[in-house]
């Protein structure tokens, strides 16, 4: 945790005298540097890139969203013509207790069965990776199987969560250890070169979490909340509400408490998610945002940390029912509208050629000047 250790000891020990005499758990302190170390992006440098831009060839705003993208990332790496770095999509594995309500299509067996996928290549997300030129971060943070790869991140903060029809997904303690997991892999990817992070999971019953969360956090309604996740019918969708809502009144999470919501309701790979989105965000690093569970876990990263939001690019609105208010209740809008609801980072790692398209053009165009092209202020 040196890493993300940015406070001076004297403003460490100021907050930990006010987090006693609030009776707050000061476990949570490297969790909080990291929240504090995340800053805005450099207004400066978005002006600056948003002057260039309307320097080069084009009428103005007419590339339209890679507009958009290109002043994110200027301020986000305060330099108008940045360097992004290697790619990754992090893709966080766990399992999930509320599985034996029968809530989802598939078996939760299929969890380690996918991670299995992705460590020998054969996955959706193997192949965009590959042919998009990121590398793939498998990561076990919570998956209910022995799992060993010499490719796999293995970071089991448990055996899966708990039943949160019946009590709390996972202890609070538990659901820190496992965002922290996610914010030293980003640390420990930035030192490899990585500058560019998408999100990623796979977790059979995520979905009923993520439904949860955005019933919490964005007020919705169970049956706008909730959808078919890998595509269960209608009788199954009415009992997953019911599953949903019976959670929310075992657990009675409290929307001012993010973390609180992620214990009681959340899930391993979705913590993790939250790291990854918080460590990207300290450190400066752009975070491609996938589908529902990816967007539920940075609602929570949203809640804890306002400031992280900048450093969020939406890839691609996802099918699955609720993802658009999610999307809505973080501020941020879709690049890719391509139906797809996989999960994995999929739709994360699509964006990944827009996002350096956007970068290349404010490098490579030629400007009106340049290329004595007019820019139509002239007389005529
Ligand atoms: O990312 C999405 O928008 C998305 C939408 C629906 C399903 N998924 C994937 O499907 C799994 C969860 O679906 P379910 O029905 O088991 O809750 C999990 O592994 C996700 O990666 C993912
Ligand atoms: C096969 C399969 C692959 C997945 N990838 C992400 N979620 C998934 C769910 C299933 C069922």
């Amino acid at each position: 945790m040196g890493r993300v250790r940015i406070f001076c000891r004297t403003r460490i020990a100021v907050y930990r005298k006010y987090c006693l005499g609030r009776g707050i758990d000061v476990k949570n302190l490297s969790l909080v540097e990291v929240i504090n170390g995340i800053k805005p992006l450099d207004e400066r440098k978005v002006e600056e890139a948003a002057q260039h831009l309307d320097q080069l060839t084009k009428p103005p705003g007419s590339l339209g969203r890679l507009e958009e993208v290109a002043k994110q990332l200027a301020g986000i790496r305060g330099e108008v013509k940045p360097e992004l770095g290697r790619k990754a999509v992090i893709v966080m594995a766990g399992d999930h207790g509320v599985c034996e309500e029968g809530v989802s299509a598939f078996p939760a067996e299929v969890t380690p069965q996918m991670v299995l996928n992705f460590l020998h290549g054969g996955a959706a997300v193997n192949v965009l990776s590959r042919h998009t030129g990121a590398d793939v971060v498998c990561v076990d943070i919570g998956v209910n199987a022995e799992l060993e790869h010499q490719s796999l991140y293995s970071r089991k903060v448990r055996y899966g969560t708990a039943n949160m029809a019946k009590g709390p997904a996972m202890t609070r303690e538990e659901a820190e250890r496992a965002v922290m997991v996610g914010v030293e892999l980003v640390a420990e990817l930035v030192g490899q070169g990585y500058g560019l992070f998408a999100t990623g999971e796979m977790g059979i019953g995520n979905t009923t979490a993520s439904a949860a969360i955005l019933a919490v956090l964005g007020g919705a309604d169970v049956v706008s909340a909730a959808g078919r996740g890998t595509g269960i019918d209608d009788a199954r969708l009415q009992h997953k509400q019911a599953v949903i809502r019976r959670a929310l009144e075992v657990n009675e999470p409290d929307a001012a408490d993010p973390l609180g919501v992620l214990a009681k309701v959340g899930g391993l790979e979705i913590a993790g998610l939250v790291g990854v989105i918080l460590g990207a965000a300290h450190h400066r690093c752009p975070v491609v945002i996938d589908g529902f569970i990816s967007s539920a876990a940075a609602l929570i990263a949203a809640r804890l940390a306002p400031l992280s939001t900048a450093y969020m690019i939406a890839s691609h609105l996802s099918q699955e029912q609720g993802h658009a208010r999610l999307l809505e209740e973080i501020g941020l809008v879709p690049m890719l509208r391509m139906d797809m609801r996989l999960g994995e980072g999929t739709g994360a790692v699509l964006a990944f050629p827009l996002i350096e398209a956007a970068v290349k053009l404010v490098k490579e165009m030629a400007t009106f000047a340049d290329a004595g092209v007019s820019t139509g202020t002239e007389e005529h």
